[in-house]
């Protein structure tokens, strides 16, 4: 079984193609990243991905579940991430992940456990009475992570979760969401910055509606930092 299997998958905007049939799949656990730089695509498949829009043409399997076919059943194995922050900043930490909870109908005590473990797993347990407000860029990342996670999604989709983040917040952020292939969580990951990818990840690259690379980064990148194959690849390294 796959966590994400996209298959000959186009989108437009009107006469502006922003997906030109692209399929790729990753393997459940994996970390992938999506790597491409602005306007490439990755936005675009995100809202594909979690169905804000229909594609036309092709299909999305997510868990294994057909997203067309099962669009509940498919929707409910998957977390997001946002590039812009969702947290209600007068609310504390525990608070805004109590309201994600019980919009997913987890109450009680197993609320407090798993609001608990998700805390724990991103580091961020001593933050629980702290106003969102209040904590720093790298903080309200990590909450926001936590809370994509309460549901228990096998699939966890960071649209370019460390904009705006100084070089330490996106360090840590990378590390922790990393970790969390460990338990068999399947990571999608887009970013514009190859410094976040490692060696060991999958690596998809997006450019102009097409991808231009599938494999693992170390492939990809061969004798060269990534940095520069990917620049070689878009074409902006001439
Ligand atoms: N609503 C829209 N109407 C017309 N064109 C659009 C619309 N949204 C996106 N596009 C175009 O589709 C292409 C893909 O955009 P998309 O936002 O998916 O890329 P992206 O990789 O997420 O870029 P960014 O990193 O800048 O968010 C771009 O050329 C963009 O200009």
């Amino acid at each position: 079984m796959t966590g994400i299997r996209v298959a000959d998958l186009s989108y437009s905007y009107g006469a502006k193609k922003a997906l030109d049939d692209i399929s790729f799949e990753v393997g459940t656990g994996d970390f992938c990243a999506l790597l491409g730089p602005n306007g490439a695509g990755k936005s675009t498949l995100f809202n594909l991905l979690t169905r804000l829009f229909v594609a036309p043409r092709g299909d999305i399997e997510i868990g294994g579940i057909n997203l067309q076919a099962q669009p509940r059943a498919a929707l409910a194995t998957l977390g997001i991430v946002f590039q812009q922050t969702t947290l209600d900043l007068d609310l504390t930490v525990r608070q805004n992940l109590s309201y994600f909870a019980a919009l997913h109908g987890i109450a009680g005590r197993e609320r407090a456990a798993r609001i608990d473990a998700v805390l724990d797993r991103l580091d961020i347990a001593d933050r629980a009475g702290e106003k969102a407000r209040t904590l720093n860029g790298g903080h309200k990342r990590r909450t926001e992570i936590a809370r994509a996670l309460l549901h228990a999604p096998a699939v966890l989709l960071l649209d370019e979760p460390t904009v705006g983040l100084d070089a330490a917040s996106r360090a840590s952020i990378t590390d922790h969401v990393h970790d969390l292939t460990q338990d068999g969580t399947t990571i999608l990951w887009a970013t514009h910055l190859a410094d976040e990818v490692r060696a060991d990840d999958r690596l998809v690259i997006l450019h102009q509606a097409k991808i231009l690379a599938d494999g693992h980064a170390r492939d990809i990148q061969g004798h060269v930092p990534l940095q520069d194959a990917f620049l070689a690849l878009t074409g902006a390294l001439t």
